[in-house]
C-alpha cells in the first residue's frame, strides 16, 4: 500500500455559525498531485491552512506526513513547503538573496541557481520584489515554498496572474516535483490546469467534497455531447445523449446550414460547473451529471 502523505477524517471549521469545512474525509497518497477545486468560499484555503498548522480546526483527525499539523516541530517544518501568499511583497531582498536566505534554513535544500530558473526568475534575479510584477512574485513565491526540498508541498492557487508561458513553465516545475517524488496538493480556479497536473482531484463547495477522482474519470462523468447552434440571432446550446438526432432536427427547421453549430463534448470544466450546480448548459439537459 502507498504510504499516506495527508490524512483527514471528518474534518470541520466553524467560524460562528458558518460551517467553512463541513465533514471533510480525504487520503492522499506519498507521490500524488492532488488538486482541491471548488468555488470562491467552499473552504479550500481553510482546509490548506488547517493542513499546514496555521488554523485550529473545531473537530476532526488529520496527520499530515504522519504528524498532527497543529503540534508539528521544526523538523517537520523543514519537510513541508508552502507557498505564502505575498511574502515576497514584502520582503527587502532580491529574489537571489531571499532564495539563499531560505535556502540555509533547510538540510538539503534545492540549488538556489536552478530554482531561479524552473521558475523563470533567472533575468530577474537581483530584482527588488517591490520591481516585480504580481506574477514573478507569485513565482517567487513558488520558489521559496520548494527550495527547501520538501516532501509535501502546499500551493493555494499558485498560478494565479500568470501568463500563459509563466503558467506552463509552473507546470513544467509541478511535473519535475512529481518525478522527484514530491507530493503537492494544490488549489487552483483552471481547470486546465488540475485536468493538466492532477493525479485526483476533489470537488468542494460549501465545505463538502461533493466529487473525488482521476480528472479522466470526472471528465467521463458527464455523458453526451454539447450541440450550440444560433437560432433567431441568439446562441443556443443544449446538451445530448444523441447529438445526431437533434442535429437533423434542426436541420428539419433550417433551409441551408446551420448557423454556428458545433457540436463538442463536455469539458471537465462543464463537469465542474454542473456538479456545483452553476451549468445551465447541462443541468438543464438530458445528458446532464446526475
Ligand atoms: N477568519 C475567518 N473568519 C470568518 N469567516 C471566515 C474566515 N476565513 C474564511 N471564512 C469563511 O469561510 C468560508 C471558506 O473560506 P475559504 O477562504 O476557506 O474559501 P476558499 O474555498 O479558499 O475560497 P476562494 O476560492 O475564494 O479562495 C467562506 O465563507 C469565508 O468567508
Amino acid at each position: 500500500m502507498t504510504p499516506q502523505a495527508i490524512t483527514i477524517a471528518g474534518l470541520r471549521k466553524t467560524y460562528g455559525a458558518k460551517n467553512a469545512v463541513d465533514g471533510l474525509d480525504l487520503t492522499i497518497d506519498e507521490g500524488e498531485v492532488f488538486a482541491l477545486l471548488g468555488p470562491n468560499g467552499a473552504g479550500k484555503t481553510t482546509t490548506i491552512e488547517i493542513l499546514e498548522g496555521f488554523r485550529k480546526r473545531t473537530s476532526g483527525e488529520v496527520t499530515v506526513l504522519g504528524r498532527d499539523p497543529h503540534d508539528a516541530d521544526r523538523d517537520w517544518r523543514t519537510e513541508v513547503g508552502i507557498m505564502l501568499q505575498s511574502t515576497s511583497e514584502r520582503s527587502f531582498l532580491s529574489a537571489r538573496e531571499a532564495l539563499t536566505h531560505a535556502s540555509r534554513l533547510y538540510p538539503n535544500p534545492r540549488d538556489v541557481e536552478e530554482t531561479l530558473d524552473a521558475v523563470g526568475l533567472t533575468e530577474k534575479a537581483n530584482a527588488k520584489p517591490q520591481t516585480l510584477s504580481g506574477g514573478q512574485r507569485r513565482r517567487l513565491d513558488v520558489a521559496l515554498a520548494v527550495i527547501g526540498r520538501p516532501r509535501l508541498v502546499f500551493l493555494d492557487e499558485p498560478t494565479t496572474g500568470f501568463d500563459p508561458e509563466a503558467r506552463r513553465q509552473f507546470w513544467g516545475l509541478i511535473e519535475g516535483l512529481r518525478g522527484d517524488g514530491t507530493t503537492i496538493m494544490l488549489t487552483t480556479h483552471y481547470l486546465e490546469e488540475a485536468e493538466h497536473l492532477a493525479d485526483r482531484i476533489g470537488i468542494v463547495a460549501s465545505g463538502k467534497l461533493i466529487a473525488l477522482d482521476t480528472p479522466a474519470k470526472l471528465r467521463a462523468l458527464a455523458s453526451g455531447s454539447i450541440v450550440r447552434w444560433e437560432e433567431d440571432g441568439a446562441p443556443r446550446s443544449e446538451s445530448t445523449p444523441t447529438p445526431t438526432a437533434l442535429v437533423r432536427e434542426l436541420a428539419s427547421r433550417h433551409t441551408g446550414e446551420i448557423p454556428e453549430l458545433s457540436i463538442t463534448k463536455p469539458s471537465l470544466e462543464d463537469v465542474y460547473l454542473d456538479l456545483i450546480g452553476q451549468n445551465t448548459e447541462m443541468a438543464t439537459s438530458e445528458g446532464a451529471v446526475a
